[in-house]
């Protein structure tokens, strides 16, 4: 961009980004000098598990809600229309199924980490596999998060791109480490707010510079931005009702269900009804914010549309346009672009400060306290502080790489949750919902999962079609020419075979991939002895058939469902299953823990006496 254009900020905008950033540093400083010091992992890892539904839920928005949602999703609405706005059909399933399926396996378990799991209904090797796959999944994501602001604000006004990085990068490991995870959810709580607050602050602002609120609306309507209900069932149409509503709910699933950033959180709660509670606050949060960023995209057309900005902008045309607009719009009105750009970094810092505590809780949980039982905790500390340090650094490389994608960044962001996050999602339904599944079948369909996942992303890559790229921005898009492009997209060479297969849209990614993995996952088992009922611990399957047919009369469900452990019904011989320090090697004990909420028994709770074995045909 041309230093003409390059838009510059006061003084007060500088005061009101840093006393942002103090204020995260001093919550993370407030946390390590008060309560038990972060002395133990419970404190430092879990928050004591004992935080209220309300900073828990706050602190799941912000930890999935990023710099990336900030600035990619309203260049999204005004590239291709409000079409992404129907992910928020997504959002009802997505949390549902989690608050009433995935936390109630997890909370009653009494994990740590998710992965836990995973060993306690398999094997510790794909607990392992499944620890290592979400770590590369976070160390990506993180570099996409720590990369989007600093990006931003180089392209609109010249701020030195590895400063900010820095900056962010060293501002969040320090309160992540010295705070623990109470610090990282209260820091979440504070930097939502701010995000929000910037987010509205622009949308006011720009609506009134544009005219006003009708004035948007009509040339939002004329530049045919409000898509309707487009329910075409191609698969290998980018954003359609089905890819969005369907496809974003395995998306919502894979993050909000078995994702350990997510499932931390929901242990953190101090009772099992406080975090089925904290799941379902999350909904209006996330539909709010998912309002504010498509709103402030449409703003952003009825602002600029006709006008095209990439010479301003260069070939970061989509993604840095926001922050021009932005700047475009709190020129002048000083203290405001200081405050979007705390926005942006908040979203940034919120979410890369969560990344960071789940993933030196999961190395040290999963990768290290096996093999060290007898760690001290005095030592075991001070490895998951530096953990979330080497964590910190590797992200900042991270970001480097994320230079080179080239994708947009919300796209690069769903397509590696798809790509990765489809194959956990699906290891762990696997591991819920079909009893017969062994830890053969869970690898080999882990490996599926991430190989095919891997396939079609590089088949997408190397298959780029020119494409139909969105239609240029232009209010009045004279029909003759969107007719001529739509015609001469039909007519262009459908793609067939394979590279209809690469053309699948990046939003199926995750029902793809998890389906891939129960697939495999359960030809494998069955080839290779699936597990009888007797052998498979516990708690860790949960009753899928016997939920779905609950209307059936017991008598008929006994027959349908034999294979199924049903809760009431027929009850399995509850052996005990290894205690999780067993497992782990974590001094937490279980007495410390409050007893489970007296809630539907349907997952026979770990630490009820043994049930003499009933009538199971
Ligand atoms: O903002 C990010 O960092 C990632 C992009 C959004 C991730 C998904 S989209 C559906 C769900 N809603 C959110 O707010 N985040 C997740
Ligand atoms: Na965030």
């Amino acid at each position: 961009m041309d230093p003409s254009d390059q838009k510059h900020f006061a003084v007060v905008d500088y005061v009101v980004f840093s006393v942002l950033l103090a204020a995260s540093m001093g919550i993370g400083l407030y946390y390590a000098l008060s309560g038990g010091r972060q002395r133990t992992t419970q404190e430092f890892l879990m928050a004591d598990r004992n935080m209220r539904c309300l900073p828990v839920s706050l602190s799941l928005i912000a930890s999935f809600q990023s710099a990336v949602a900030i600035i990619g999703v309203p260049a999204e609405i005004y590239a291709h229309g409000t079409q992404y706005w129907f992910i928020g059909c997504a959002y009802l399933l997505g949390l549902f199924i989690p608050a009433h399926v995935f936390i109630p396996v997890f909370y009653r378990l009494r994990v740590t980490s998710a992965y836990q799991y995973l060993e306690l209904r398999f094997s510790r090797a794909v607990r392992i596999c499944g620890t290592l796959t979400f770590i590369c999944q976070m160390v990506i994501y993180m570099g996409i998060c720590v990369y989007t602001p600093a990006f931003a604000l180089n392209a609109v006004t010249g701020f030195e791109l590895w400063v900010s990085v820095l900056a962010t990068g060293l501002v969040c490991t320090l309160y992540t480490t010295i705070g623990g995870l109470k610090a990282v959810i209260w820091t979440d709580v504070f930097q939502t707010v701010v995000m929000f607050a910037g987010q509205l602050v622009v949308i006011v602002v720009g609506v009134q510079k544009t005219g006003g609120v009708s004035e948007v609306w009509r040339k939002v309507w004329e530049g045919n931005r409000i898509s309707g209900l487009d329910l075409n069932p191609d698969p290998t149409e980018r954003h359609t009702f089905w890819t969005l509503g369907v496809g974003g709910v395995f998306l919502m699933l894979s993050l909000y269900g078995v994702n350990q950033t997510q499932v931390q959180r929901y242990l953190s709660a101090r009772t099992e009804k406080e975090a089925v509670r904290s799941c379902y606050m999350a909904f209006p949060s996330l539909q709010l914010a998912l309002a504010l960023s498509c709103v402030m995209g449409l703003v952003m057309f009825a602002r600029y549309c006709g006008e095209n900005h990439s010479d301003k902008l260069g070939t970061a045309a989509g993604d840095a346009m926001v922050l021009y607009f932005v700047m475009d719009m709190l020129q002048g009105l000083p203290g405001l672009p200081g405050l979007f750009v705390a926005c942006l970094f908040s979203a940034a810092l919120s979410t890369i400060s969560s990344a960071f505590n789940s993933l030196a809780t999961v190395t040290m949980e999963d990768l290290i306290k096996p093999h060290f039982p007898a760690m001290t905790e005095a030592r075991a500390i001070l490895l998951s502080k530096a953990l979330a340090m080497s964590y910190g650094l590797l992200c900042v490389a991270m970001a480097y790489f994320t230079h080179l994608m080239g994708d947009s960044v919300l796209q690069m962001a769903l397509k590696i949750f798809g790509m990765i996050g489809g194959p956990i999602l699906g290891l762990f339904s696997l591991g819920m919902f079909f009893p017969w599944a062994n830890s053969t079948g869970a690898v080999a369909g882990l490996g599926a999962g991430l190989s095919v996942s891997f396939w079609v992303s590089i088949g997408t890559i190397l298959n780029r079609s020119s494409g139909s790229s969105s239609l240029p921005p232009d209010c009045r898009v004279n029909t003759t020419t969107a007719l001529q492009t739509a015609l001469s997209n039909v007519t262009l060479s459908r793609p067939s075979g394979l590279k209809r297969f690469y053309s699948l849209s990046y939003m199926w990614y995750s029902a793809f991939n998890c389906f891939t993995v129960i697939l495999i996952g359960l030809i494998v088992s069955f080839l290779t002895g699936p597990m009888k009922e007797e052998d498979v611990t516990p708690g860790t399957v949960y009753p899928l058939l016997g939920k779905l047919l609950c209307f059936l009369p017991e008598r008929l469900k006994k027959k349908l469902c034999c294979v199924t452990p049903l809760g009431q019904a027929v009850s399995l011989q509850h052996r005990q299953p290894p205690q999780c320090k067993e497992i782990n090697g974590s001094s937490h004990r279980q007495e410390d823990r409050p007893p489970p909420e007296e809630s539907e028994s349907f997952l026979p709770d770990a630490h009820t006496p043994h049930v003499e074995h009933e009538t199971a045909v």
